[in-house]
Formats: structure tokens, C-alpha cells, sequence
């Protein structure tokens, strides 16, 4: 491909201000009426909570600063390989002590260099804290690389499906906040991006994760802008990944916010089951997740369909948990896409699903804590109260072992499960409303 003025020597632009700056920008992804991407960051910014710091620019790097950062792209800082190039492991000179990742594209195919200018634009307009952050860019004669915040976990599939050890193996409790995040970060692209944007390409391998195992989302390269005024739907080239697609988008190329709904609810069942969305050994060959759990699902076979990686047999708790994350992930699957769950409903749901995770093991620490102080009076340890309603055990030879009060943190714990309960079931009547087709139990 011949360079453009722009992608000369080293120059800093901001794209979010003229993003024809990229060539091939105005012609893929903009539509008359769309408006100009600072008006696009505008309504953004009125999420001031959640979105980053939007006056971060993207960098135009040049070749040779990207080669320096990764030991000339050497084999030993190559991280990872996905279906569009290899992702390598590197620091900038200009930000010593802060890791990136550059990913170089295979410049064989035109449509590569399409996503290069979709994924550079969309990164560059968008930010928030469940999105990768994009530092910059090269495109230096045929070359096409990308500059990302470094997220040190990688990305989800790696978790899920990657590892073998049990204690990599992520708990019922992570896998859900990983939901959530990644429902935030689609809940910005939706509905505070101007105009908003179909993600088209939600799986596992598209999220990522930071040290704390924040999600973000990564690879925009299939991002389109949702449709505008009286449009109901985009209609486009089917593209994004066997097994997470939506039906109607398959069959028809109208593409919705609902086909990214869709999408969600494969990861939904990926992170319950640990299964792969299509063709894991357990499964068969050619079978879908989606055909193989949701059966399953409507005849109450929770424990079968849970990973058994998560142990959650003897945990009641869990499969409640379980259970919930089931009836989510089946809703955002129906076949008709009106009947699925908006995002603001999905990220509500998730919210939901984790408090409760946290307030039952909680509880669960509490009890444990309880024990331990009847064990502690057996052997002559005396309780005293603290005016923080706090008891102390000291044992003779004066160690203490704090144990929280019950009394109070259980009539707390009380009101807190009762709105817990009354959110959830207020949750899934919302859910169900769009839909003539209830699933076959509830959990309220
Ligand atoms: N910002 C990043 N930080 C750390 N690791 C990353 C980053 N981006 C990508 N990786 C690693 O590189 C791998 C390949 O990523 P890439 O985005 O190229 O492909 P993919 O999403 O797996 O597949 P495809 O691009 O075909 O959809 C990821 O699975 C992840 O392990």
C-alpha cells in the first residue's frame, strides 16, 4: 500500500480531531449524518465516572521506535499470534517502566488494512476503562502496527480454555466481575458512544485482562457505527466468528446492538460451562455451546452444565449463582432478538449476580469466623466487646483473634438480601416483559 502524507516521519497527531487523517477512514465506516468525532466524544464525556481521560492522544509511531521496543521483534517477545498478526511484548523509549503491546499486522490482505483504520479510529474516538487503551499507531510503507496498554493477564480464552493447573483456574466470583466489565465496556459502546457502536466481534479472545483481572475489550476491527434515525439495523458483510454470531445476522447481514447482545450470552456460557462455543471434545465436533447447553438448561441440569472446574457441588450458593448467570446468559440467546436484554439490563443483572456472590461468601467467612471463636472459648479464651462492635478473643497468653459482631451484620445482612431478592426478580420481570417466551424456572 503506498503511504500517506501522514504516515511519514514521526509525527504526533490526535486522530480524534481529524480522523481523515487515517487514510481510507471516510470511506468504510462514516456515514453523511454522522457527526464529527469531537461532537462523537461529546456525549461521551458526560459519563465523566466511567469514561478515561479522552485528551490521552494517539500516537503516530514510527517503525523503527516500535522495532527498538520489542528487541526487534524477536521471538522471545512474541506474546501471543491471532488471526491478523502476531502481538509482541515491548517498552517505549519515551515511557521507560511501562510494558505495551504492539501488534503487527500481516499486510497480505486488503480487509487487514480496513480493520487497521476502523481499529485505529474507534480506539482513538472511544475510551473508557473496559476498553484496551491504543497508544498509537505505525503505518510506515507496507507496515501496519498497533501500540496497546499491556494487559499482563491476556485474554480470557487463555483462562478459560488455556490452562491446566487448578489454581489458575478462575473462580466463580472472577469469572462473573469479568462479565460484568466487559458488559460496561459494551454498555459504553452502545449507549454513551455518539453514534453508537456494534461491537461485532465479542468472544473471549477479545478480552482482555489487567493485573486485578479488570476486563477490557480489545480488537475493534469489525466495529461498525449503529444505525441512524428511523434504522433499525445496519445491514453489512457477515463477518465476526463461527459460534458467537447472532442467527438473524447470519442469515441476513442486519446487524443490531442485539447481535452483540447475543454474542455476550456465548461468553455468558463459555465462563459458566469452561466449554469452547464450538466443537470442545465434550460437546462433539461440530456442536454448538449454545445447542449443547441450553437443553440442558431447561431440564434443570445445573450441575452438568457448570465447568467442573468450579467445583460448585456442596456449595449451595454457587449453583444459586449458577443458576442466575444460566438465566441471564439463556436470555441473551434467544433466537429473537427483540426478546433479548438491552446492555443497561445485562450489566444491572450481572451486578446483581456478583453482589450476591460476595454477600454469600461473606457469609460463608463469618460462619468460619464463629467457629473459630467457639474453638477459642473451649480452650479458655475469654470475649471482650470493642465500642466498634467488634469482639476480641484473648486467649491467655493475650493473642487476638478478631471476630466480627453477629448481631448487627446479620439484620444488615438481612435487609441486604431482601433487596437483593426484590432487585433480582424486579430484574428478571424486565427481562421477561419483552419476551412471550419464559424460561422454564426462575430464581427470585
Ligand atoms: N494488549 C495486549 N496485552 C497483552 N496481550 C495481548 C494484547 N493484545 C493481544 N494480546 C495477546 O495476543 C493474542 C492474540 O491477539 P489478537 O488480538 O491478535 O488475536 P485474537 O483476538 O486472539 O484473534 P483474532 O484477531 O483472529 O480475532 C491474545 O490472545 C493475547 O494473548
Amino acid at each position: 500500500m503506498t503511504c500517506c502524507s501522514c504516515f511519514g516521519p514521526r509525527r504526533r497527531h490526535d486522530v480524534t480531531k481529524n480522523p481523515k487523517l487515517i487514510k481510507g477512514f471516510s470511506d468504510h465506516n462514516s456515514r453523511p449524518d454522522q457527526p464529527s468525532s469531537s461532537s462523537s466524544s461529546a456525549r461521551a464525556s458526560q459519563d465523566s465516572e466511567t469514561q478515561q481521560d479522552s485528551s490521552k492522544r494517539t500516537e503516530c509511531f514510527t517503525y523503527r521506535e516500535l522495532a527498538t521496543a520489542t528487541n526487534n521483534f524477536r521471538l522471545e517477545s512474541m506474546i501471543g499470534r491471532g488471526g491478523f498478526g502476531s502481538v509482541y511484548k515491548g517498552m517505549l523509549e519515551t515511557t521507560p517502566g511501562q510494558n505495551v503491546a504492539v501488534k503487527m499486522l500481516d499486510t497480505s490482505g486488503h480487509q487487514g488494512d480496513k480493520e487497521f483504520l476502523v481499529e485505529v479510529l474507534m480506539l482513538s474516538l472511544l475510551r473508557h476503562e473496559h476498553l484496551v487503551t491504543l497508544f498509537g499507531y505505525c503505518a510506515e510503507g507496507d507496515q501496519r502496527l498497533l501500540v496497546y496498554e499491556y494487559m499482563p493477564f491476556g485474554s480470557v480464552e487463555d483462562h478459560i480454555h488455556g490452562y491446566g493447573s487448578e489454581e489458575e483456574v478462575l473462580d466463580l466470583s472472577t469469572r462473573m466481575q469479568i462479565a460484568l466489565g466487559s458488559a460496561k465496556g459494551l454498555a459504553y459502546l452502545h449507549n454513551v458512544a455518539q453514534p453508537p457502536v456494534i461491537y461485532r466481534d465479542l468472544k473471549t479472545a477479545n478480552i482482555l485482562l489487567d493485573h486485578g483481572y479488570k476486563a477490557k475489550l480489545s480488537d475493534f476491527g469489525l466495529a461498525k457505527f449503529g444505525p441512524s434515525g428511523d434504522m433499525s439495523h445496519v445491514s453489512t458483510r457477515v463477518m465476526g466468528t463461527h459460534g458467537y454470531c447472532a442467527p438473524e445476522y447470519a442469515s441476513t447481514g442486519k446487524l443490531t446492538t442485539k447481535s452483540d447482545i447475543y454474542s455476550f450470552g456465548v461468553v455468558m456460557l463459555e465462563l459458566i460451562t469452561g466449554r469452547k462455543p464450538i466443537g470442545d471434545a465434550c460437546m462433539g465436533a461440530k456442536r454448538l455451546l449454545v445447542n449443547w447447553a441450553l437443553p440442558l438448561f431447561r431440564d434443570q441440569e445445573i450441575r452438568k452444565i457448570a465447568d467442573p472446574m468450579l467445583s460448585i457441588q456442596g456449595h449451595h450458593y454457587m449453583e444459586e449463582a449458577v443458576e442466575r448467570a444460566l438465566v441471564l446468559a439463556y436470555m441473551c440467546l434467544r433466537e429473537d432478538a427483540n426478546a433479548r436484554p438491552t446492555v443497561k439490563e445485562v450489566v444491572e443483572a450481572l451486578d446483581n449476580i456478583v453482589r450476591f456472590i460476595e454477600r454469600k461468601k461473606k457469609k460463608k467467612e463469618r460462619n468460619i469466623g464463629y467457629g473459630r471463636r467457639v474453638e477459642l472459648e473451649k480452650k479458655g479464651a475469654v470475649a471482650v466487646s470493642s465500642p466498634k462492635e467488634t469482639t476480641r478473643m484473648l486467649s491467655v497468653n493475650e493473642i487476638e483473634v478478631e471476630v466480627e459482631v453477629e448481631e448487627e451484620e446479620e439484620d444488615l445482612e438481612r435487609e441486604r438480601a431482601v433487596a437483593d431478592a426484590k432487585n433480582w426478580a424486579e430484574t428478571m420481570r424486565a427481562l421477561r416483559r419483552q419476551s412471550n417466551e419464559p424460561p422454564k424456572q426462575t430464581t427470585p
